[in-house]
């Protein structure tokens, strides 16, 4: 018998928390500043010492990319709100039905809303003394997979009584993965009115020197281009966008790509976005609007950029196939 005194003990269950970057709440300046002053302090994103970087960040940047920045999500904004936001929330909520009794599924975002540390213990709450994190990048790199970890860790350093925690590795390379990128990849193109001459796969890009440093992400990008190219049984070219700030970043970059890429004689091309597991600012705004321009400014005919796996059925199940992997021995 529990003495009616002690603390209720909640039937066990399995946690899944899905992660995704995060994203301001609203297409505001404000609103944009908030996201960008935490996300741009994180020291994985930027790996200058505060003392050099603060007062970039506060001075420089905090007053003038709010406002540049806060027009183009209002460009993608939708009516659920951000598209990574409503996007991720839809993963979770397509995938919650579909691990056995005693699987949760939540979702949360390294910065902003949901917080980590909110749903972790809310899981807890209910139960979850085992819990999956799924930072849902593909390709490993230390400025989103590895925070998202750190911001499990530091809200575990809190508690009393900690879940045990599995971390989802990289999965750049899973044949789930792949295959369901070739499917959503010949889906696409098969619905285009033009036969590309050039399939595009655009990554986000890195500073070089995370490369040097011994961050695995541009060999898992170029990985999972080589297993894209094998299954498709066609070319693709890969690049590399977002560049952000002053230090040279991964190349080639996807918007100079697609500005010489007339002058090559490639007229048509199709891009897509293997990296980002929802489509976001990055893919909606910066490739589908703004690379469009470029490349049919410097004489392409044709463009078409193809939308990452989102909630899709093909991408559900391979998420699904993904974690279950990992629930393996914690759920039957
Ligand atoms: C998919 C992997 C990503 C990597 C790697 C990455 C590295 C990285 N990003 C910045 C700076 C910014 N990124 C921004 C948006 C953004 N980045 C990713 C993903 C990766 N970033 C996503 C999914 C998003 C979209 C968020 C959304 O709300 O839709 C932004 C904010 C937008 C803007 O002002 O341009 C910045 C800034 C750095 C510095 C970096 C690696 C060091
Ligand atoms: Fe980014
Ligand atoms: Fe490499």
């Amino acid at each position: 018998m529990i003495p009616a005194d002690h603390p209720a003990v909640p039937v066990p269950a399995i946690g899944v928390l899905v992660v995704n970057l995060g994203t301001p709440d609203a297409p505001t300046p404000s609103a944009v500043r908030r996201y960008l002053a935490e996300f741009l302090s994180d020291r994985r994103v930027v790996e200058l010492p505060p003392i050099l970087w603060q007062p970039i960040l506060r001075g420089a940047v905090l007053t003038t990319r709010p406002r540049k920045s806060a027009h183009a999500y209002s460009q993608v904004w939708r009516e659920d709100g951000s598209p990574l936001a409503a996007i991720t929330r839809a993963q979770a909520l397509a995938l919650a039905p579909l691990f056995p009794p005693g699987g949760i599924v939540d979702h949360a975002m390294r910065y902003g809303k949901p917080a980590i540390a909110e749903r972790i213990a809310a899981l807890r709450e209910k139960g979850c003394d085992r819990i999956l994190i799924a930072p849902l990048y593909p390709q490993y790199c230390a400025a989103t997979t590895a925070t998202a970890n750190d911001a499990v860790f530091a809200a575990l350093a809190r508690m009393r009584w900690q879940p045990a925690i599995r971390t989802l590795p990289p999965y750049h390379d899973d044949p789930a993965y792949i295959a369901a990128l070739a499917a959503s990849i010949e889906t696409g193109l098969a619905a285009l009115d033009f036969t590309p001459d050039v399939i595009l796969a655009s990554f986000h890009g890195m500073p070089q020197r995370t490369l040097e440093q011994g961050d695995p992400y541009h060999c898992h990008c170029q990985k999972t281009a080589r297993l894209l190219r094998d299954a498709l049984g066609r070319d693709l070219r890969i690049a590399f966008q977002s560049r952000f700030g002053a230090a040279k970043w991964l190349g080639p970059a996807t918007d100079a790509t697609l500005a010489a890429l007339p002058g090559e004689g490639v007229r048509r091309v199709a891009v897509v976005a293997p990296g980002f597991s929802a489509d976001c600012l990055e893919t909606l705004e910066e490739v589908a609007i703004r690379g469009r321009e470029t490349f049919l400014h410097a004489g392409g005919s044709d463009f078409a950029y193809l939308p990452c796996l989102n909630d899709s059925p093909d991408g559900i199940e391979m998420l699904r196939i993904v974690l279950a992997r990992q629930l393996e021995g914690w759920l039957p």
